[in-house]
């Protein structure tokens, strides 16, 4: 596994060690295996692409629910960058994709949640109703952290960047701008967390761990095209 956790501090690693696995075993699902070989099913692209886009309406609103919580203008503004940017630069790509497959805006916006996409996606509104900072600040981070590891992997991987389809994906998330958002929360994680009790801090790894299965139950569900069964 390569080391993409180039800022992490002590708690951030706690945190890194207690999904690894998880990610690993996301690492090698199918979907992704797939994505990175160049030969995934653009129907199954297609539908997570759509799941992905409804899933980054409310992961925006956890950024926004960040700036409320914070109690200082750097973080305020910085957890506002981060929403504005899953908005219009993620979202973006995810509107190009789109734009390239011939499904509107309107489509794009009005997809139905999957199952597991409202698992998801309740799961973090949930936290960032009743949680602390620090708990929102893990809730997030998996996704953000994964898909950078993700994106730098698949980036060094021979031949991935040449597959038309999916060289675009693989930029966005291996790219700078992304990184560097990432450290932001990785480090922001590791200040909220300093000084904490021990019963505060298993809490905040509870949903990092939760959040880190839920992400690897989105790879799955994209490349099984999950449906409601009535
Ligand atoms: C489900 C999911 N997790 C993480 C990211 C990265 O922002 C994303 N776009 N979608």
């Amino acid at each position: 596994m390569m080391n993409t956790t180039t800022q992490a501090g002590a708690f951030s690693e706690r945190l890194y060690q207690s999904s690894k696995e998880i990610w690993e075993q996301s690492h090698r699902h199918p979907f992704l295996e797939e994505l990175k070989a160049g030969t995934l099913d653009p129907a199954k692209f297609i539908y997570y692409l759509k799941q992905d886009y409804v899933y980054l309406i409310d992961y925006a609103k956890m950024f926004a629910y960040g700036s409320i919580k914070a109690n200082d203008l750097l973080t305020m503004g910085k957890f506002s960058e981060l929403s504005h940017s899953i908005l219009n630069v993620e979202m973006g790509l995810h509107r190009l994709y789109a734009e390239r497959f011939g499904i509107t805006r309107e489509e794009l916006e009005n997809t139905e949640p999957s199952p597991t996409t409202i698992a998801y996606t309740k799961y973090l509104l949930d936290v960032a109703a009743h949680g602390t900072l620090a708990e929102v600040a893990a809730a997030i981070l998996p996704c953000m952290w994964s898909y950078r590891e993700i994106g730098v992997l698949f980036a060094a991987a021979p031949g991935a960047l040449d597959h038309a389809l999916y060289r675009d994906w693989i930029l966005m998330y291996s790219s700078d701008e992304f990184g560097e958002l990432t450290d932001w929360c990785i480090g922001i994680m590791d200040q909220l967390a300093e000084g904490l009790p021990e019963p505060e801090l298993a809490k905040i790894e509870r949903h990092f761990v939760m959040a880190s299965k839920l992400e690897y139950m989105f790879w799955d569900m994209a490349y099984r095209e999950e449906a409601w069964p009535v």
